[in-house]
C-alpha cells in the first residue's frame, strides 16, 4: 500500500483518542460497519500502541494507523504495534527518515507551500494539511493547488460533517480527517451505535 491508496478506501479518516484499550475493538468494528475502514489512533494516550495492536489483530477489515507521530521513536513503536500507516501533524528531516525507515505509507503534516515543497523534493505527494481550518481552510488549500497540483492532501483540524464536503469537492483533497466521529462521551459510554451512525453519515460524503 502507498499513501495515496488510503484516499481510495474512505472519504474520511476518523482520528481517535483512546483512553481505554478495551474500547479499541468495538470502536473499530463500529467504524467499519458504518463504512469507514481507515482508522487513525493517535499516540496521545498511553494505550494507543496496545489499541493499534488489538485492532490490527481482531478487526481484519480495518486499516489501522498511528497519528500524532512526532518523534522518530513514535514511528518505530507504531510499526512494531502493527500500524498500517503513519500520520504526523508536521514534519522534520529526522521524523521523515524515521517514517520512511518503517516501510509504511505515511501522511506527513504541512501547513505552508514551503513545507509541502520540501517533502515534494523527496518525492512525497500525499500529505496531511494541518490544522486545516485554523490555517486557512478550504480556500487556502485550493490556492495551494494552483502551483502544487501534484500534491493530494488529507486536511485535518476543525473539520466536521458541516464542512467536510467543501474540502472533498477540491481536486487536491484525497480524504479528510477528524475526531468528530468518535466523541469522547460515546467512547466512555460504549455507544457504538452512535459511532456507527456518525461513520455512515461521513461515509456518504464521497462525491466522486
Ligand atoms: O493528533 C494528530 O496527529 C493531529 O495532528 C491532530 C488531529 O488530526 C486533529 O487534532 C484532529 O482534529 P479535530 O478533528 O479538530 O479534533
Amino acid at each position: 500500500m502507498i499513501a495515496e491508496d488510503l484516499f481510495d478506501l474512505a472519504p474520511v479518516i476518523p482520528v481517535v483518542v483512546l483512553d481505554d484499550v478495551e474500547a479499541a475493538v468495538p470502536l473499530a468494528r463500529a467504524l467499519v460497519e458504518g463504512g469507514l475502514p481507515v482508522i487513525e489512533v493517535t499516540l496521545r494516550t498511553p494505550s494507543a500502541p496496545a489499541a493499534i495492536a488489538r485492532i490490527a489483530a481482531e478487526v481484519p477489515d480495518a486499516v489501522v494507523g498511528a497519528g500524532t507521530v512526532v518523534r522518530p521513536e513514535d514511528a518505530e513503536r507504531s510499526a512494531a504495534a502493527g500500524a498500517k500507516f503513519l500520520v504526523s501533524p508536521g514534519c522534520t528531516a529526522r521524523l521523515q527518515a524515521a517514517m520512511v525507515a518503517t516501510g509504511l505509507p505515511f501522511l506527513p503534516g504541512v501547513a505552508t507551500a514551503s513545507e509541502a515543497i520540501a517533502l515534494l523534493e523527496s518525492g512525497i505527494t500525499a500529505m496531511k494539511f494541518f490544522p486545516a481550518e485554523a490555517a486557512g481552510g478550504a480556500a487556502y488549500l485550493k490556492a495551494l493547488g494552483g502551483p502544487l497540483p501534484q500534491i493530494r492532501f488529507c486536511p485535518t483540524g476543525g473539520i466536521g460533517l458541516r464542512n467536510a464536503a467543501e474540502y472533498l469537492a477540491l481536486g487536491n483533497v484525497g480524504c479528510v480527517g477528524g475526531s468528530w466521529l468518535t466523541p469522547a462521551d460515546a467512547l466512555r459510554d460504549g455507544d457504538w451505535d452512535r459511532v456507527a451512525k456518525l461513520a455512515s453519515e461521513a461515509a456518504a460524503l464521497r462525491t466522486t
